[in-house]
């Protein structure tokens, strides 16, 4: 438990005006600070209307007041929260009084989880995800934030911890009695059975990074095709606002153009890419570049072939997976010619089988986060941890004939690695990365 002398207090509600406007105060002077602004400490965590007065007795404002007293807090420490009428001048009145007293300073962003990490009562990983949640947009965000904000994530890897933890306690406990000759290696065998299921786990755990990140940061779908194959259509047709510019002219775009969608609770980033030609342009080779390195980089590409057009361009030929879309089917004759070599025909004008391909994509995102529980790793700074980790119990398996205590040592090497995910052993840069994602009052 870290004792913090100063008193930190915040506006912890959104933008002003706000119906409500909540503050927070967190420290040891917070109860003595809610005393003088509203004449006494109403009783723990019960809402309270009180008349809040400056210290030279001027009215401010009547609203609720609310106290925990520590440890049972948000922080560990003493809080108190104002729920004031949301305008402007009413907040910063309030502010100016806090700030009147000594030892009470404005928070710093993220500045109450800190200290609430700091007094144990979340850990790295619950902080992590609360930050997401404060941040999710879509559904399937929020679902994924939650899970790690209340601690399901940081059980499973606590669990793998303990798991380790009693593997080397066997290892030891036969080392004891090592030279009292040779004992038939039953425990022994048990310990790395274990051990390999562990090893198999935290690899899965891996392997789920991939579906963490595309729910957490957005599926990434390119559109590509030739010059006027109609992608900046079919963008802002998807997007149904006018994001990227539309001419009948070819190589209209150049720059990559980004929007992002929600379907189905699901983040989608879409990226409209210049069509791609041969062409002295340098403006438009450079555009060429940048729409290659977006395709390259998409977690799906879809290929626009213009229907109506006499000459189709030619296939883009790439590692990704890709949805042949055939466009313009508005101003297609009735002989849909060549209607069969697409995965799904549409226009971007009449609005014909945009529903056809939003399901698609919403299958394609399906497919590729295909997870059974969202306790599932969503940034590189999990899977570095679990890679190695992984490492660790590889070699300690492996090496099958070093000495047990080598072997022993892997292990708790690996354990080590799970106690960084969840922040019992970190750095001071780590945390501050961490907690400046966070907005001031929180
Ligand atoms: N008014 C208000 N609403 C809020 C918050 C808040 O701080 N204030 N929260 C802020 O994020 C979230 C709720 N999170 C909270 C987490 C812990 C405690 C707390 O007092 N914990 C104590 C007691 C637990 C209990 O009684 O069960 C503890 O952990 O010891 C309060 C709010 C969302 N809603
Ligand atoms: N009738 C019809 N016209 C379309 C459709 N989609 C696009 N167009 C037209 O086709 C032309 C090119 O459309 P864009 O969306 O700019 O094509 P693009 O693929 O982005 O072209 P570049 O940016 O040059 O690579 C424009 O005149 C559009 O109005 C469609 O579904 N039906
Ligand atoms: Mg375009």
């Amino acid at each position: 438990m870290t004792a913090h002398s100063q008193t930190i207090f915040a506006l912890a509600s959104g933008a002003l005006p706000a119906g409500v406007a909540v503050l927070r105060i967190s420290g040891p002077a917070a109860f003595m600070m809610v005393n003088a602004l509203v004449g006494d400490v109403p009783a723990p965590r019960q809402a309270a209307l009180r008349t809040i007065r400056s210290a030279d007795g001027a009215f401010l404002d009547r609203g609720l007041v609310l106290v925990f007293p520590g440890p049972q807090s948000f922080t560990g420490e003493d809080c108190a929260e104002l729920h004031l009428h949301g305008g402007r001048a009413v907040v910063t009145a309030v502010l100016n009084s806090l700030a009147g007293f000594s030892g009470a300073r404005m928070a710093e962003a993220g500045e109450f989880s800190r200290r609430a990490f700091e007094n144990g009562k979340m850990d790295l990983l619950e902080v992590e995800g609360l930050a997401d949640l404060l941040a999710a947009e879509t559904e399937m965000q929020r679902r994924l934030a939650s899970e790690q904000a209340s601690g399901h994530l940081s059980s499973l890897y606590d669990d793998w911890r303990e798991k380790l933890i009693f593997a080397r306690s066997m290892l030891e406990a036969e080392l004891d009695f090592s030279d009292e000759g040779d004992i038939p290696g039953s425990v022994s065998n048990r310990i790395w059975n274990e051990v390999a299921l562990l090893k198999q786990e935290v690899d899965k755990g891996i392997q789920d990074l991939r579906a963490g990140e595309i729910i957490r940061d957005g599926f990434k779908v390119a559109l590509a095709g030739a010059p006027n194959a109609g992608k900046s259509s079919l963008m802002n047709a998807l997007a149904q606002r006018d994001v990227a510019i539309v001419t009948p002219i070819a190589g209209t775009t150049r720059d990559v153009v980004r929007c992002e969608l929600d379907i189905e609770g699901y983040k989608f980033e879409l990226y409209d890419t210049a069509g791609l030609r041969e062409t002295a342009d340098v403006i438009e080779q450079e555009g060429i570049r940048r729409a290659m390195r977006t395709i390259s980089d998409a977690d799906l590409v879809l290929e626009l072939t213009d229907m109506s057009a006499a000459v189709r361009g030619d296939p883009i030929g790439i590692d990704r997976p890709v949805i042949r879309v055939g466009t313009k089917l508005d101003v297609l004759s009735e002989a849909r010619g060549g209607a069969c070599d697409f995965d799904v025909c549409l226009s971007s004008v009449s609005g014909e089988g945009l529903e056809e391909l939003r399901s698609r994509l919403l299958r394609a995102v399906r497919e590729s986060t295909n997870v059974a529980s969202l306790a599932i790793p969503s940034r590189l700074r999990h899977a570095e941890r679990l890679r190695s980790a992984s490492a660790h119990l590889q070699s300690a398996l492996q090496n099958e004939m070093s000495p047990l205590e080598l072997r022993a040592e892997d292990l708790r090497l690996a354990s080590m690695e799970l106690s960084r995910m969840t922040g019992r052993i970190d750095t001071e840069t780590l945390l501050g990365k961490i907690f400046s994602e966070f907005c001031v009052g929180k």
